[in-house]
C-alpha cells in the first residue's frame, strides 16, 4: 500500500509540483482513502481519487480597481470549481495577499469532503483574490468587490456555484458582491451565502463555524465522559470563527485564555469573558484594528508580539486562524502541557508533523474538514431557506446545526475507529469520500 500511495502522489506531484498546500491536503487524503478503496470492489479500476484531485474547472481573471487617490491597481481573481458530483459548487471566497492556486486548490479539495460530510447536496469549490483588505477604506473595498463580481458573476449561480465568505470576506464584502451580482444578472437569488438578514441571510450563519467547531469538540469530549465545563481553552485567530468559538466555549462553562491575529496573541489569565469578547468583536469587526489594542482596555492581559498561543497551558486547543499555523513543535508544547483535545476551526491549521504527534499521543484530534463544517452546513440551510422563501428561527437553525455536527462526529467514529482510538482524520476522509465517489460512479466518466 505504501508503494501505491507513493505512486499516486508521484502522479499528482508531476501535475502540481509548485502547489505545496494542495499536495499536503491530497497526501493526507491519499494515506487514508487509498487503503480503504483497495478493500472495496466497486471502486476498483475507476481512478476515482485521481479524478477528484483534478478541478472540474479553475478560473482566473483580472480585477482592476481604483483606490481613493485615483491610482489603478490590478489583482488576480480565482474560482476553483472542484467537484459537482453531489450538488452545485459551494465554498468561500478568501481575500488575502497570500492567495494563490495552491492555497485555493487545497481549500477547494478539502471543501469537497467537508460538504459531503454535512449530508447536504453541495459540491466543493473555493475562490478569492490576492487583494489585501487591510487598511483599505470602505469605498475601496466596495470598488474591489464590485469589480471582482463583475467577472465572477458569469461563472456562478444558485444552481451552479454558490460562494460565501472566508478570510477577509465577511458580511460587508458579501453585501457588495451580492449588490453587483443582482445588478448585472437582474435576479434576486441565493447566489451567495452569509447574506444580511433582511436580504436572504440565515440566522446563526455568522456564528455557525465557531459554534459548530465547539459542538464537535463537545461530542469528542463526551466520548471520554467529559465536557467543556471548567476547561482552559486556547484559541488562535480573532476573526469570525475564533470569535464565535470563544462565545460557545463560554456558554458551555469553559475559560478562554487567548486570541490572536497575525501580529501576535493576547493572553488573559483571568479569562476572556462575554464583556471582553464583545470588546474584541468591536475591535475586529468595527474598528478593524490589531488584537494588541485589547490590552489598552484590559491591562492585566499580556500581548505577545509575533508569537503563537500554543505554549499556554490548556485542556483544549482550537486553532481558528489559518493553514499550517500549528507545527510539530507547537504540538509537542501543547502535549507537554497536558492538552487533551484539539479541534480545528481553521482549514488545515495543523501541519502533518503536528497531526502525527496528536495521533501518536492518542489525544482527541478533529480535522477542520469535520469540525469546521458547521459554517458551510448552515450555508446549506441558508440555501434551503432561500429556495423555500422562508426564514427559520434562531433556535431552529441552531438545532439543525447541532444535529449535523453530531452526525458528522458519529460518522467519523464509525469510519475512523482503530481499536480503542478514534482517528477522526481517517473517519472524515473516508466518510466524505464515499458519498462523492458513489455519485461519481453513478454518473459515469464525465
Ligand atoms: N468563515 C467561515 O465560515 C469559515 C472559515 N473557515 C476557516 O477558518 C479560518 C479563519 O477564517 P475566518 O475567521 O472566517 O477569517 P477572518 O478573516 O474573519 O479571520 C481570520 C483570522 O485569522 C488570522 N490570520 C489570517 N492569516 C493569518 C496568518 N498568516 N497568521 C496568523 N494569523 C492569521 C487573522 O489575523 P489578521 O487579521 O492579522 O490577518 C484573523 O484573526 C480560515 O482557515 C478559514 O478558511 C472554515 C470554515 C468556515
Ligand atoms: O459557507 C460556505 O459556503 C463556505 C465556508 C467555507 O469556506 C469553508 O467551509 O471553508
Amino acid at each position: 500500500m505504501e508503494q501505491k500511495i507513493q505512486e499516486f502522489m508521484e502522479l499528482v506531484k508531476a501535475r502540481n509540483s509548485h502547489e505545496p498546500e494542495f499536495l499536503q491536503a491530497v497526501q493526507e487524503v491519499a494515506e487514508t482513502v487509498l487503503p480503504y478503496i483497495a478493500g472495496q470492489e466497486i471502486y476498483s479500476g475507476k481512478n476515482i481519487l485521481l479524478r477528484m484531485v483534478e478541478p472540474e474547472r479553475a478560473i482566473t481573471f483580472r480585477v482592476s480597481w481604483v483606490d481613493d487617490q485615483g491610482e489603478i491597481h490590478v489583482n488576480r481573481g480565482y474560482r476553483i470549481q472542484m467537484n459537482s458530483a453531489i450538488g452545485p459548487y459551494k465554498g468561500g471566497l478568501r481575500f488575502h495577499p497570500s492567495v494563490n492556486m495552491s492555497i485555493l486548490k487545497f481549500l477547494a479539495f478539502e471543501q469537497v469532503f467537508k460538504n459531503s460530510l454535512t449530508t447536504l447536496p453541495m459540491g466543493g469549490g473555493k475562490g478569492g483574490s490576492d487583494f489585501d483588505p487591510k487598511g483599505k477604506s470602505d469605498a475601496e473595498i466596495m470598488r474591489f468587490c464590485h469589480n471582482f463580481m463583475a467577472e465572477l458573476c458569469r461563472h456562478i449561480g444558485p444552481n451552479t456555484d454558490v460562494p460565501a465568505g472566508d478570510i477577509g470576506v465577511g458580511a460587508r464584502e458579501i453585501g457588495y458582491l451580492f449588490g453587483m451580482y443582482k445588478k448585472i444578472r437582474n435576479e434576486f437569488t441565493g447566489v451567495l451565502t452569509g447574506k444580511g438578514l433582511s436580504w436572504g441571510g440565515s440566522l446563526i450563519r455568522p456564528e455557525a463555524t465557531g459554534y459548530g467547531t465547539v459542538y464537535f469538540a463537545q461530542s469528542m469530549l463526551e466520548t471520554k465522559r467529559d465536557s467543556f465545563n471548567g476547561k482552559k481553552v486556547v484559541i488562535s485567530g480573532s476573526g469570525n470563527v475564533a470569535q464565535y468559538a470563544a462565545e460557545k466555549v463560554l456558554h458551555l462553562g469553559g475559560t478562554v485564555l487567548t486570541l490572536s491575529d497575525s501580529s501576535g496573541y493576547i493572553h488573559d489569565k483571568e479569562g476572556i469573558d462575554e464583556e471582553k469578547l464583545a470588546h474584541v468583536m468591536y475591535l475586529k469587526n468595527e474598528k478593524r484594528v490589531r488584537i494588541s489594542e485589547y490590552i489598552e482596555k484590559y491591562p492585566n492581559a499580556e500581548f505577545h508580539a509575533g508569537e503563537k498561543p500554543w505554549n499556554v497551558v490548556c485542556d483544549v486547543a482550537l486553532p481558528c486562524a489559518t493553514q499550517n499555523e500549528l507545527d510539530g513543535d507547537d504540538a509537542k508544547a501543547l502535549l507537554a502541557n497536558g492538552c487533551m483535545a484539539v479541534a480545528e476551526g481553521a482549514n488545515m491549521p495543523s501541519t502533518p508533523e503536528a497531526v502525527s504527534a496528536f495521533h501518536e499521543s492518542k489525544i482527541l484530534f478533529a480535522p477542520g474538514k469535520a469540525s469546521n463544517a458547521g459554517g458551510v452546513a448552515t450555508s446549506g440551510l441558508e440555501m434551503s431557506q432561500n429556495s423555500l422563501r422562508i426564514s427559520w428561527t434562531r433556535e431552529e437553525v441552531d438545532e439543525r446545526l447541532k444535529g449535523i455536527m453530531k452526525n458528522i462526529h458519529d460518522v467519523c467514529v464509525s469510519y475512523g475507529t482503530e481499536g480503542n482510538y478514534v482517528n477522526y482524520v481517517k473517519g472524515a476522509n473516508i466518510a466524505g469520500f464515499v458519498k462523492v465517489a458513489d455519485a461519481m460512479l453513478a454518473q459515469g466518466v464525465v
